[in-house]
């Protein structure tokens, strides 16, 4: 492992890595003792993610904006070379171990292709001086030049036959390499919890992931693909060519002189253009302002552009608003490219270097005419490797500056996978959940929440008790904290303090994934699905997505049969969600182009209820939880709908409560149903502990 010890900007460092505490996996830690000697405490770079954090550090504890890249620094090459020795070397080997033989033919043929360059410089000297010589002896034929010019088209069309061979197989290699890195950001996304993915370092990081994964698309902003560290063994190895060619040609004492002054003159426009124009991409200067400013531009692009908003748009006049503000944002960030460009075109660059230092090539080449009898095929291709080595020699650089962007960018990759889910606890503590015959039994004691940025908290020492097959109603103002509440309780969000036992242990115990069979519930934003109307109602159970009769009992339990059958499609119908309403708007009725259909407040809301009914019938389910779902149905749909629940959540044998019930309402009738009533009031819970429900 390399050691970071030294480096200067531990004092930033140790103020972002104690703050991002929280999402890190479990195998980095942070000591936070001082150092003796009056050095100042530092963190270690353990991990990658580690390390993919430091090369953001700007200073001043501002960190680089997620895709912008890393300066060429000591600290950033120290950091790269502990990502490649942490995690490069398992990822290749991952991509060598999903096609082998393929991949290892793609690197054996990139050696063999990167030879031809000199090789076919050599072959055309080889014509020259064959021509030299007949014209020169007088003995010219046309089936002597035939032969030549046949032997370079065989050469050629060998040289093609390889060349479609070597793409053909290296597309079906980045293929599967594409497939296996998006399927791991795809897992990634899935996998982890809301308060993981809330957490703005945890964004950062799967953005750059993700920019890592277009790479291999070749959308990756600038990006070369992963693969072309590949491609730096072949430019070396094509650089090794040239060089031999030329010292081959240049051989001998006498010649050192101008092997020498050609290697001079080819290396410095090279150095020109570094000093020139050292940073590749102008994302590196982004100011955090100019970055506000470019998420700024884009979020207005997003509204003038996307139809949901337009009703809105137009309602309230925003569009002055839109172009306003996108206008400021916009110029902004055309200032900092601007600037970025007025230092790129230095005073070198603009006196064209590059070419008069290119012209300087040509005194080696009339030295080396003067003080030999090289022959002309030899000095054409003394001129062309010469050239060949400068344009490698620029391919490698630049080549080698996305691979090393690169290198931070597979960091991020790589640290989004041991990424853990901040809600799941330690193997040591999980405890299956196992439901009660007769309804979850819930306990919290002095629950309190605040939002990741907030300062007043959601959710303040909130207490309450739920005997088994009880019902709940929680009231009150909004913004008291009733769907946060509802939240903690369905473990999609997490409690800062105080205690939540369910069926005897802390909930803190059970993994997520575990808990939430055994439960069902409609949120207050339930999600409008822009596909048909059995996958809207199916997820809710998604085994049983394609069970007909299930999902048949689930509409009509949700008293949505009149909706389904209402729609041309039945439960095939495609149903139009906000964003794709203009669909529809292109006057084919009622029916949009594509058979969307669009549904009103209460048809979606009974919808999310069947979806939510898919499951509640499992003797498995013990907890019902609906936050407001009937606030768009009308008085005689919601009393059916709490009938409904009433009824699952009996055996139908005895009649007895199985499940537990909590529902959050405004309405005073829905909660007279409730055994107990709880009233939030700006986070707190205000209610007697028991209010009786009247017979
Ligand atoms: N994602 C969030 N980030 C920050 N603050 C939030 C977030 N969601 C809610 N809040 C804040 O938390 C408080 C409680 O919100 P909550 O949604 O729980 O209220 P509610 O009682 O359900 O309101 P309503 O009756 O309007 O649905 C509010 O002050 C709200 O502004």
């Amino acid at each position: 492992m390399c050691s970071l010890r030294s480096l200067s900007t531990w004092s930033s460092l140790y103020h972002l890595f104690n703050t991002s505490r929280g999402l890190l996996p479990d195998d980095c830690s942070f000591p936070s003792h001082s150092m003796d000697g009056g050095e100042k405490p530092h963190p270690r770079v353990q991990s990658v993610y580690d390390a993919w954090l430091a090369s953001r550090v700007l200073g001043r504890g501002e960190l680089l904006v997620p895709g912008a890249h890393r300066k060429f620094s000591l600290l950033n090459i120290k950091l790269a070379l502990f990502i490649v020795h942490n995690c490069a070397y398992d990822f290749f080997s991952h991509i060598l171990s999903l096609n082998p033989v393929r991949t290892s033919v793609m690197m054996a043929l990139n050696i063999i292709r990167s030879i031809f360059p000199a090789f076919r410089g050599y072959s055309q000297a080889l014509i020259i001086d064959e021509l030299q010589s007949l014209i020169t002896s007088g003995n010219f034929t046309w089936t002597r030049l035939l032969h030549l010019v046949a032997t370079e088209l065989v050469r050629r069309i060998f040289e093609s036959l390889l060349d479609s061979f070597a793409v053909a197989n290296e597309t079906i290699v980045m293929d599967s390499a594409r497939f296996h890195v998006e399927y791991v950001q795809m897992e990634q996304r899935v996998r982890l919890d809301i308060p993981t993915l809330s957490d703005s370092a945890v964004r950062d990081l799967l953005h750059e992931s993700d920019l890592f994964a277009r790479s291999f698309s070749g959308s990756g902003f600038g990006l070369l693909s992963p693969l072309d560290f590949i491609h730096i063994i072949s430019l070396v190895t094509e650089l090794l060519s040239h060089t031999l060619l030329i010292l081959s040609l240049t051989g001998g004492a006498t010649h050192y002189g101008v092997l020498l002054l050609s290697i001079f003159s080819a290396t410095l426009p090279l150095l020109v253009t570094c000093i020139g124009c050292p940073q590749p991409h102008s994302e590196t200067l982004y100011t955090p302002r100019e970055a506000r400013a470019a998420d700024r531009q884009e979020k207005m692009r997003n509204l003038a552009y996307n139809d949901a908003h337009r009703p809105e748009i137009e309602l309230f006049g925003l569009g002055d608003w839109i172009l306003k503000t996108w206008a400021s944002a916009r110029k902004v960030v055309l200032d900092s490219e601007q600037s970025q460009q007025l230092r790129d075109s230095s005073l070198l660059s603009k006196l064209n270097f590059s070419d008069f230092l290119f012209a300087l090539q040509n005194i080696p080449l009339v030295l080396l005419l003067q003080t030999s009898s090289a022959s002309l095929g030899s000095l054409t291709l003394y001129r062309s490797s010469i050239q060949s080595v400068i344009l490698t020699s620029r391919n490698l650089l630049a080549t080698s500056r996305m691979v090393f962007q690169g290198i931070f960018f597979m960091s991020a990759f790589c640290a989004g996978k041991t990424l853990k889910p901040k809600m799941q606890p330690d193997e040591q503590d999980a405890v299956y959940y196992h439901p009660s015959p007769h309804g979850a039994t819930i306990t919290a004691r002095g629950l309190s929440y605040t939002y990741p940025g907030c300062s007043e908290p959601a959710l303040r020492d909130v207490s309450f008790t739920l005997r088994a097959g009880e019902t709940l109603a929680i009231v009150g103002y909004n913004g008291s904290g009733k769907s946060t509440l509802a939240k903690i309780l369905l473990r999609i969000m997490d409690h800062d303090l105080g205690d939540l036992v369910v069926n005897g242990f802390d909930i803190r115990r059970y993994n997520p994934a575990d808990y939430h069979q055994h439960l069902t519930a409609v949120f207050q934003g339930f999600s409008k699905f822009n596909t048909t109307v059995r996958e809207n109602v199916g997820m809710g159970r998604v085994e049983k997505i394609r069970s007909r009769s299930t999902i048949d009992t689930a509409i009509h339990l949700a008293e949505a049969d009149n909706v389904v059958d209402s729609l041309p499609y039945g439960l095939r119908t495609l149903l139009e969600t906000p964003g794709f309403e203009m669909m529809s708007y292109s006057g084919s009725g009622c029916m949009g182009s594509l058979r969307h259909h669009g549904l009103s407040g209460g048809e979606w809301q009974r919808l999310s209820i069947a979806r939510a009914f898919m499951r509640a019938n499992e003797p498995q389910v013990d907890l019902l939880l609906f936050d407001e779902p009937t606030s768009s149905l009308d008085a005689h749909a919601q009393n059916q709908i709490f009938d409904t629940i009433d009824k699952i959540s009996r055996s139908p044998t005895t009649g007895a409560r199985i499940k537990s019930c909590i529902f959050i309402t405004h309405r005073l009738s829905t909660a007279r149903r409730a055994d107990k009533v709880a009233l939030m009031k700006n986070g707190v819970s205000t209610s007697p502990p028991a209010f009786q429900r009247p017979d």
